[in-house]
């Protein structure tokens, strides 16, 4: 493991503008380290405890120094639009973020909202990109099991390839998807915050709750080892974003390229699932030059490296840096004192 002052002469600490909120903010703060193998990205929210924060320093830590590691140069990874949960009106301006997405993934359950207004929005995706577009939604475990029967039994009227996490945890996960199943509702049920959250990211495949996996690089720890929970659980994985700047979207792209080559066999459409890896769209400004948005529905597989003019533009205030390289070291301990 690199020594803790290599990596805080290495790291940069930047604040993203967001065109619209986003899991509650409006800003989203990274640190990125200048890496001697690629440029990797830590950024955990800033309300996550040490312990979790510390899962996501060991995926930086081998994306930026780790020469090991498998990376692909040449190609591209399809991904979807992600619509946040904004009103049905905002949806065609969202929408065209998106250079060429053939898929979308729309937020629903927000806090605050009805099901009429998770109806509207879902319906103006479907409107807009036709009905050859794949489209799933997303929850973040914001209903309970009836609510969610009852929202997903609506919303399956605009055929979706599967609803993420539409409950919390894995017990109500697994009712959700029986009851739909028993009542014929064509609505496959994906597990996100019960792999990415759990002790056990494999528990959520071997009591069968869920048709798809979420897999994030971050999250789990790594390029490796979530290419390696994907695998062993046997379900078709979808890799995405955790809202990361276009360096952490690097990290993704390597991850959605090697679940892809298995993904297939466990039952994904051909190609793999589409990646949540479009979310650079949803910054107003990125620190490379260009942003990893998609072009053709796509972003491409090749290392990047931020623009010395963005980091400086994009800083975080003196407090927020000084707050980052405090966490980095309490982590960054954390992290020896295991490995
Ligand atoms: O998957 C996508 O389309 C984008 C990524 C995304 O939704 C997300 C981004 C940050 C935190 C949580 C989530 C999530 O999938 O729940
Ligand atoms: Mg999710």
């Amino acid at each position: 493991m690199p020594p803790l002052d290599e990596l805080l002469t290495r790291a940069h600490v930047v604040a993203l503008p967001l065109a619209a909120r986003f899991r509650g903010v409006t800003v989203r703060e990274a640190m990125l380290f200048d890496g001697p193998v690629a440029w990797s990205e830590w950024s955990p929210f800033s309300e996550y405890d040490d312990a979790e924060a510390t899962t996501w320093l060991a995926a930086a830590l081998e994306f930026g120094f780790d020469p090991s590691l498998a990376r692909l140069a040449d190609g591209a990874v399809a991904v979807n639009a992600t619509v946040p949960a904004v009103p049905a009106a905002d949806v065609a301006g969202v929408l065209a973020r998106y250079d060429g997405c053939r898929t979308a993934k729309v937020k629903v359950a927000e806090r605050g909202q009805s099901l009429a207004d998770d109806l509207a929005r879902v319906a103006e995706v479907r409107r807009i990109m036709g009905p050859d577009a794949r489209l799933r939604v997303d929850s973040n475990a914001g209903w309970g099991v009836p609510e969610a029967v009852d929202a997903l039994t609506a919303l399956a009227e605009f055929e979706l390839e599967y609803a993420e996490q539409p409950v919390p945890g894995i017990g109500a996960l697994a009712e959700v998807r029986r009851v739909l199943r028993a009542r014929g509702v064509p609505v496959r049920v994906a597990a996100d915050e019960a792999v990415r959250k759990a002790t056990d990211p494999l528990a959520v495949a071997r009591a069968g709750a869920a048709d798809v996996i979420i897999v994030k690089a971050q999250p789990l720890g790594g390029v490796r080892r979530a290419a390696a929970v994907a695998r062993a659980a046997g379900l078709p994985a979808t890799v995405s974003s955790a809202l990361d700047t276009s360096v952490g979207i690097a990290m993704g792209a390597q991850l959605a390229a090697a679940v892809a080559g298995f993904s297939e066999e466990f039952g994904a459409p051909a190609g793999g699932f589409d990646a949540g890896l479009g979310t650079a769209s949803l910054f107003t400004d990125d620190v490379t030059a260009p942003p990893l948005r998609p072009r053709g529905g796509r972003i491409p597989l090749a290392p990047v490296s931020p623009d010395r003019d963005a980091l400086a533009r994009l800083a975080a205030p003196p407090e927020r840096d000084g707050w980052w390289r405090e966490r980095l070291r309490r982590c960054h301990a954390l992290l020896s004192a295991t490995a």
